[in-house]
């Protein structure tokens, strides 16, 4: 399993499911930074399953225990290893999926890749909840980056067909509403379309169905000049990560697909000086991100969130133990819409890309 990343911060994801616990290490954290346990909970409690009804019913606190790195309240440089362990599997759920495929996940592509030796309850070292130790590394990032002024925040941009307003579209986004959005479990700019969302998933939900999404994720702060050209582009970087996320599908920076459909004078971002003499674009269609390099701008990207594979609703599969046709409905507890859970895991995986550009030097 290929769960080691980074070049300045190296992070080692370990962990299934329904094992005893799931975990990370983070090699290269500066040593004598103060982490805010406390914040970081908030964080994972953001990400945590069963905490609504717009959530899997699985509940888990996802308390993470420091076994390494840390002391007196301070990273000590060396590797960072922290557990959070599994306390509310259910694994019998999953004994037909040994055998019939689930269309849309991680069942046979990882029987193949494993030779059947991979752990199938509660899709094992696929699952979403994987996610916890990354939300674990990236609160940390994102209270190292927070004392260099940046903050990374992210809303809904849609839930099926129901759309948010872009970050683009409003005139100033503050770090205060930045954070603002965290506390919420759906975060809109225009709040009206709060209930409409909440009544498709619950739609979703009850139909046996599910519903995808759009998350946009944007860092304010970020000043110019950090990002490298070609294979460490902040883009790629950005993206080698988010999809590293389960049930991501896709991603564009800034206007994304549709500055195709611009013309170059439309298209371009136009430089200004401020009043206070910063350099400044007045439009922010590349996203932040030109050459692969900041240019002091927001970086604004969205991420394309499939629907969750485990549906009730009755499909066509295949039995690989029998090598037939099969009938499936998923029972067991799953999410109707991975977008309010995987907004926090976007936000981390974006910090800990920022940190690791940042502590390289670019
Ligand atoms: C936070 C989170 C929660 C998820 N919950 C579910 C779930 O309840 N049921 C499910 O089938 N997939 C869920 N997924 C998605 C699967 O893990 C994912 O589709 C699977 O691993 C296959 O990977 P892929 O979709 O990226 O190809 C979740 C993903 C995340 C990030
Ligand atoms: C437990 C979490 O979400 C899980 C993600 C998930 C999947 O297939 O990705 C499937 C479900 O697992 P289980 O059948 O064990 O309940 C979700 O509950 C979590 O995110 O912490």
């Amino acid at each position: 399993m290929s769960g080691i990343w980074g070049k300045k911060l190296e992070l080692s994801l370990f962990g299934e499911s329904h094992g005893d616990a799931i975990g990370i290490t983070i090699n290269g954290l500066p040593p004598g930074f103060e982490i805010d346990l406390d914040q970081v909970q908030v964080e994972m409690a953001r990400r945590a399953p069963g905490s609504s009804d717009l959530t899997t019913p699985r509940k888990e606190k996802d308390l993470p225990e420091i076994l390494s790195g840390f002391l007196d309240g301070k990273t000590t440089g060396a590797p960072l290893t922290a557990i959070i362990r599994n306390t509310n599997t259910r694994s019998k759920d999953y004994s037909l999926l040994k055998d019939v495929m689930r269309p849309g996940q991680a069942d046979y592509p990882g029987r193949m890749r494993y030779k059947g030796h991979n752990d199938h309850r509660g899709s094992g070292h696929f699952s979403g909840r994987i996610t916890a130790p990354i939300v674990f590394a990236g609160a940390i990032c994102q209270q190292w980056l927070k004392q260099k002024g940046i903050t990374v925040s992210s809303h809904i941009q849609s839930i099926g067909n129901i759309e948010d307003e872009r970050f683009a579209d409003q005139k100033e986004v503050t770090h205060e509403q930045a954070e603002a959005f965290k506390k919420d479990q759906l975060p809109l700019f225009d709040g009206e379309k709060k209930e409409a969302i909440r009544d498709l998933i619950l739609e979703a939900k009850e139909e046996g169905d599910s519903v995808g999404g759009v998350v946009e994720t944007f860092v304010l702060g970020i000043p110019a000049g950090y990002g490298n050209p070609f294979f460490d582009s902040v883009e790629s970087t950005l993206a080698h990560l988010v999809f590293s996320v389960p049930a991501i599908k896709g991603i564009e920076f800034g206007t994304g697909f549709d500055i195709t459909r611009m013309k170059g004078s439309e298209a371009n971002d136009e430089y200004y000086y401020d009043e206070n003499g910063q350099v400044k674009t007045r439009s922010n269609n590349n996203g932040g991100i030109i050459g692969g390099i900041t240019y002091g701008m927001p970086i604004v990207f969205r991420s394309a969130v499939k629907p969750p594979a485990s549906i009730k609703k009755k499909q066509q599969t295949i039995n690989v133990r029998e090598g037939k046709a099969a009938e499936l409905e998923v029972e067991g507890r799953h999410d109707p819409c991975i977008v309010p859970r995987v907004l926090p895991v976007l936000e981390a995986v974006t910090a800990i890309a920022l940190t690791d550009l940042i502590l390289g030097g670019n």
